[in-house]
């Protein structure tokens, strides 16, 4: 049966300081490390063996995976690394306290520009030194595909491209996969393969570090899901 493994990178830095993340590229901390190496063991445990490995562009999700790789004896497996695969980017919210950020503009306006389905977070200026452009690791983008902040709407667009063109065709041919990713990148997806409507998704949270595995059948459609 065809197996996909999500797994949200372990807490980074700005999580456990409480910080809008996005695009940043914050390392693990070092409880981020140890729930990586709990996912590793936990996938072992369940008897699964991933064939294919998905990461983002982002560090937390790439040592995530570097570290649930080495814990299976699984280095060697083949990876993509794909920007499709991102955290949502949080536009001028990123690097601001997600508390005091409430305390200014109200904890529902936080609340939609976290959750709500087709609201961005306010957007960065072209000039900021935020704007990905500035990014060696996006020089390959063109300028429409660099965001300034993104709706989760504009991220299950993204993470369906990438689904339908890089991951679909080779879950066909691996059969289990792992996608290391991120706390919204992965609720995207997750959003796509269990048709959740808006109002579903928003309740719908992946905690850090624990696997969720989806089984599907010959059509993809998702028969069972479970965390491990
Ligand atoms: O800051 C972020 O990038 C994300 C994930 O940590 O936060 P939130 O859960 O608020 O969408």
């Amino acid at each position: 049966m065809p197996t996909i493994i999500l797994l949200r990178h372990g807490q980074s830095i700005w999580n456990l300081e409480n910080r809008f993340t996005g695009w940043t590229d914050v390392d693990l901390s070092d409880l981020g490390r140890k729930e990586a190496q709990n996912a590793g063991e936990k996938i072992i445990k369940s008897g699964l063996k991933p064939d294919f490995f998905f990461t983002s562009y982002l560090k937390r999700a790439i040592h995530t995976l570097q570290i649930a790789a080495n814990v299976m004896d699984l280095n060697w497996i083949p990876v993509i690394k794909d920007w499709h695969l991102n955290e949502r980017h949080y536009g001028a919210l990123q690097g601001l306290n997600k508390a005091e950020t409430a305390k200014i503009y109200g904890d529902e306006q936080v609340l939609k520009w976290r959750r709500a389905y087709d609201i961005t977070p306010p957007t960065l200026e072209p000039d900021d030194k935020r704007n990905p452009a500035n990014d060696p690791k996006y020089q390959g983008l063109s300028c429409n595909e660099i965001p300034l902040t993104e709706s989760l709407k504009q991220t299950v667009d993204r993470v369906r491209s990438c689904w339908q063109e890089v991951i679909e065709p080779r879950v066909r041919i691996y059969n289990t996969v792992l996608i290391s990713a991120h706390g919204n990148s992965l609720r995207a997806l997750a959003m796509m393969l269990l048709h959740l409507s808006p109002q579903e998704v928003l309740s719908f949270e992946i905690p850090t570090g624990q696997p969720l595995v989806f089984t599907a059948d010959s059509h993809m459609n998702i028969i069972d899901k479970k965390y491990l």
